[in-house]
């Protein structure tokens, strides 16, 4: 079976977290006219123990079509990726909760000028980079004690082809 790869928007993705996109966002001008504010894109989350970091992560897409063999995800806070290089990359999630069923992945295909902002506890595949090397602003909580949960399906599970 086949995960089907939706585009990616606001709406489709709330469950899931943010869209840091310019479409639709809330703006307005600031510097004296000069410049335009998209504001307030996305919620940063983070525990009172943790801070959040500011990476960029240099992704080398993986083979397609794709086992799909893990999610995983961050109880602490969210994680953001932003992408810099302005190519398309896909987006693989599932809904939070203590196990993951494969029929309750949806597969996104975010444009260049998208960025993402999972949400504390959203399952999602690690990046992926389609293409070439990509590079991405990830935005993230870090700090003591584990912040990523893996949840390995027992056969890999669907193949994602694009
Ligand atoms: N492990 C790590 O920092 N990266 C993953 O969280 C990911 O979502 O790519
Ligand atoms: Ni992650």
């Amino acid at each position: 079976m086949k995960i089907g790869i939706e585009p990616l928007t606001r709406d489709a993705f709330a469950p899931f977290g943010d869209v840091i996109e310019t479409t639709g966002a809330e703006n307005f001008l600031i510097n004296n006219g000069s410049t335009i504010r998209y504001h307030d894109l996305a919620n940063v989350q983070t525990d009172a123990e943790g801070r959040v970091l500011i990476n960029i992560f240099r992704a080398t897409p993986l083979e397609y079509p794709l086992d799909v063999q893990l999610v995983e995800r961050h109880p602490k806070g969210s994680q953001a990726f932003v992408p810099l290089n302005d190519r398309p990359y896909l987006v693989l999630v599932a809904p939070k909760g203590e196990t993951v069923r494969g029929g309750d992945l949806r597969a996104f295909m975010a444009s260049g000028q998208q960025g993402v902002n999972y949400h504390a506890g959203t399952w999602h595949h690690p990046v992926l980079a389609l293409h070439a090397v990509s590079d991405f602003l990830v935005i993230d909580r870090g700090g003591e004690g584990d912040n990523c949960d893996e949840f390995y399906f027992d056969d890999p599970y669907p193949i994602l082809s694009l």
